[in-house]
């Protein structure tokens, strides 16, 4: 709770608006006031303690009661109030701590105003006495609450920590191992960071990025903290020597770099002592997560090696701190697990609903030819408010009418390096170089490039700390005026993309640059730094750019090409907003092309998996019935309740309208039956009896592309029907559990579809059953709507009515697709593949 931050002297109106936003009852809130005045921390004090001592917790599913509610849908854009993080996280949610064991509290909390100081001692009454190192400066008394707050607001500024903050502090003056899991910008760096200021000892981070290190490094030095990374390339025998020796009070270290440093740790560990490991990003553990680095799992190393009873000096272990945004249940229990933690680890668990970013999903080829209509708004957006701040920006329209010279293909070579040219042209002369390079449609598969020039670097505390000013509470600002500054991240799927696509914008007037992996050191730093102090409007990048980075003021996060996962978009996505002003997360996504799979080396299970988060990630982008931001907390856990965002897409638009998909849905799972050769009980369906002699009759296995091909050929109604459709049809069938892939590694789209006993069932009892209503996804309405076919599978399935054509193409003579030589798929038919497939038909057989 910011106690303070938001004074006694705004109206009881704004204090109303505002916990209603935050989902406490009207009738609540004006007793409160009626009792306190209309001063917001006062009041949610009251709500929460203060009568008649039941705590009292808004829900996430009642957060929109806001009477204007209305006005805001109509014109969210415009009038929208607001809601920021640091409102909802700090102090409207409590954060849930489960110990492994099986403790669960909720916690609110605000040291500095609300907190129940017996309420802190309890948890430390439970645990050994605190170091010595902690009372140094209390004369022997301790003060925990007070302490927090006061370097809290001498190094940050800020008047309190947040409730799951302080849970994990708990957690660590209790010197237990904590897993903390809270949503993206919500402040997970503090968690780590206040320790070092709190002891003597030493806080030891390790952290995937180095770009991710140094702009934290920097930050803790502007705030008078010491601090320094070690990346894993060439080590610098000073600095490294330095942070063992314990000359900074943060010590940044990739994992690669912490596994060879066990010895030197170890001496750090016994003077002046390790306060804390702290594990950010953790979900780069799990092989289940989306980032894996296998040096992360490595990293049980430090639970094994910092226990008191190896090293006989400690006179308990040193505590683990894992930090993430992302990980689902499966990828939680894999962390705990292969880092070793205590059985007594403490999980502290907030919502990973983030309120103030509004989702939307758009259907596009995803190509530069769709560069134009995609991406007019942003560039209408940037040069209008370009035009409107009028002077500042002149020089730049000095530069792009010649608008070659703003591209990244067409710079002059012979432009004069004058160190006073201004920053974007110096950006665009060195991207240059880079077009060439980045011609391929290569991807970055790992966040995880070393992407900064430099593998160490030291950063002593300045000696007049900034500090930074607590955030401007959203309605001191217009948000009109707000919403269409501050920059955009655009992610593409290549590298190629990310030139074309900067090169695009350049062209058209922006301030943009490109971003990926296999691009200089020195480039990728300049555009880390121009990003930072804003003299870019747009960063198009692969997945190269995002972990961690914390600027506050992005205003758009744009994914032109789908993700390879929900885990990867969310933290993307959650670059956005970190300022708590609303925030657009766009996703743009060819709904009728099947996403696939980076190259990448994996196992079977690996595989799998990857396949499972991909199909989660379209299923997502398909979606027009449920709420994205339900969807997306749903994948981590959470219930959002019933309502959901109210500002995404689907909550704006509402769900299409139902239709009833009884009639096809029977003669495709008749088909599939006839195709796999199960007997139904009492299946009397005429039009599609018959299918039923058998499968050898049509194909061997149960495929998808066969019994679409086989409906369209017998049933002359279905023949223009688009093999868009009819995947629709099967997910639809699929999440009723009808129908299952009968593949051993199921794939994005389903490619062996079989009916399940319930499939069967619905067969046989289907004349008597009233309709099979559902909600058509986003490639489906496509496919209903759009006069032209999507799929050339059309074409296909028209043709394969006539005899001949049919022969012809069975026998290979003019068909569809012609392979590439050596090409591992099979062409399809009725015979062929084999090996391939008799895999399927024996687990199909063995589930039989
Ligand atoms: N108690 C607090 N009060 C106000 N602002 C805070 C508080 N704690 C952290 N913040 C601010 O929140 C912002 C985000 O913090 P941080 O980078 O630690 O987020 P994060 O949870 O690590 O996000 P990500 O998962 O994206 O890495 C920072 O700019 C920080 O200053
Ligand atoms: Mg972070």
């Amino acid at each position: 709770m910011e106690a303070g931050s938001v004074g006694t002297d705004v109206s009881a109106d704004h204090v109303i608006a505002e916990l209603l936003e935050m989902g406490f009852e009207f009738d609540e809130i004006s007793e409160a006031i009626g009792v306190v005045g209309p001063c917001r921390a006062d009041v949610v004090e009251f709500m929460l303690n203060g009568s008649g001592g039941e705590q009292r917790k808004p829900s996430v599913g009642s957060q929109r009661r806001c009477p204007d509610r209305s006005a805001r849908l109509a014109n969210p854009r415009g009038k929208f109030k607001q809601s920021s993080i640091t409102d909802h996280i700090a102090s409207a949610t409590g954060s849930k701590t489960v110990s492994r064991g099986g403790e669960v509290s909720t916690s609110y909390s605000c040291l500095s105003a609300s907190i129940d100081p017996e309420a802190t001692a309890a948890v430390c009454s439970k645990s050994k006495p605190e170091p010595q190192s902690l009372l140094e400066n209390s004369r022997g008394e301790f003060d925990r609450t007070g302490k927090i707050s006061a370097v809290l607001q001498k190094h940050f500024g800020f008047s309190c920590v947040k409730g799951f903050q302080k849970e994990a502090l708990d957690a660590w003056f209790a010197r237990k191992d904590c897993l903390v899991l809270a949503a993206t910008g919500s402040g997970k760096s503090l968690c780590f960071q206040i320790p070092a200021l709190l002891t003597t000892k030493i806080v030891v981070v390790i952290s995937p990025l180095i770009s991710l290190m140094h702009d934290q490094c920097l930050k803790l030095a502007k705030h008078g903290i010491s601090a320094c990374f070690l990346g894993s390339g060439q080590p610098d025998s000073r600095v490294e020597g330095k942070a063992m020796a314990g000359n900074y009070k943060i010590v940044y270290v990739c994992p690669e770099t912490i596994l060879r440093l066990m010895e030197p740790l170890k001496k750090l560990a016994e003077k002046p002592g390790i306060a804390l490991f702290a594990i950010d990003e953790v979900h780069c553990v799990s092989k289940w997560g989306h980032d894996f680095r296998p040096d992360y799992r490595r990293l049980s190393v430090l639970r094994e090696n910092f226990c008191s009873s190896k090293l006989k000096f400690l006179e308990h272990d040193i505590p683990l701190m894992a930090l993430t945004a992302t990980a689902t249940l499966h990828v939680r229990e894999d962390i705990l697990k292969s880092l070793k933690m205590s059985e007594h680890t403490v999980v502290v668990l907030t919502s990973f609903f983030r309120p103030n970013l509004r989702f939307t999903v758009k259907h596009s080829k995803t190509s530069a030819s769709s560069y134009g209509q995609d991406f007019q708004e942003l560039i209408g957006t940037y040069n209008a408010s370009r035009n409107f701040r009028g002077k500042g920006q002149k020089i730049l329209h000095e530069v792009e009418p010649e608008s070659e010279s703003s591209s990244y293909d067409s710079l002059d070579d012979s432009a004069s390096d004058d160190e006073e040219e201004v920053p974007d042209i110096k950006i665009n002369k060195l991207a240059k170089s880079l077009v060439k390079e980045n011609t391929e449609h290569e991807l970055d598969q790992y966040p995880g490039v070393d992407d900064f020039d430099v593998s160490c670097g030291e950063f002593l505390e300045s000696s007049r700390p900034e500090i930074f000013a607590p955030p401007v509470p959203s309605h001191e600002t217009s948000s009109s005026e707000s919403f269409d500054q501050g920059p955009t991240i655009v992610y593409v799927p290549t590298r190629k993309g990310t030139v074309e696509l900067a090169n695009y914008l350049c062209k058209s007037g922006l301030k943009a640059a490109a971003y990926n992996a296999k691009m200089p050191r020195a480039h990728l730093r300049q555009v880390h730094e121009q990003f930072h102090c804003n003299a870019l409007e747009v960063v198009v990048a692969t997945i190269a750019f995002g972990m961690g980075i914390d600027k506050s003021n992005v205003r758009r996060i744009i994914h032109y090409g789908l993700p390879q996962s929900l885990e990867a978009y969310y933290q993307e996505a959650g670059r956005a907003g970190r300022d708590g002003k609303l925030s657009d997360c766009t996703l743009y996504c060819n709904f009728v092309r099947t996403p696939t799979l980076l190259p990448n080396k994996r196992s079977d299970e690996q595989t799998r998996a990857a396949y499972r988060m991909l199909r989660d990630c379209f299923h997502y982008a398909l979606n027009t019935s449920t709420c994205r931001a339900k969807i997306l907390v749903k994948y981590f856990g959470e219930e959002l309740g019933l309502e959901g965002c109210q500002m995404c897409d689907v909550c704006i638009n509402g769900p299409p309208q139902m239709h009833d998909f009884k009639e096809e849905a029977a003669v495709f799972i008749n088909v599939l039956q006839s195709q796999t050769g199960q007997a139904t009980e009492g299946m009397n369906y005429n039009s599609t009896d018959c299918y039923r002699s058998g499968r050898r009759n049509f194909g061997e296995v149960p495929d998808f592309r066969t019994a679409v091909s086989y409906i369209r050929e017998k049933l002359p109604r279905f023949v223009m029907t688009d093999k868009i459709w009819w995947q629709g049809l099967a997910r639809i069938l699929e999440d009723m559990g009808y129908i299952q892939e009968a593949a051993e590694i199921p794939r994005v789209i389903i490619q062996h579809p079989e009916p399940t006993r319930a499939g069967l069932n619905f067969l046989s009892s289907q004349p008597n059953e009233e309709g099979l209503h559902a909600y058509p996804d986003a490639a489906t309405l496509l496919a209903m709507t759009n006069p032209k076919s999507l799929s050339s599978s059309a074409e296909w399935g028209r043709g394969w009515a006539d005899p001949e054509i049919r022969r012809q193409r069975l026998a290979g003579k003019t068909g569809r697709r012609k392979r590439k030589r050596g090409s591992r798929k099979q062409p399809m038919g009725f015979t062929t593949a084999k090996e391939r497939l008799s895999a399927i038909l024996s687990k199909s057989k063995r589930r039989r």
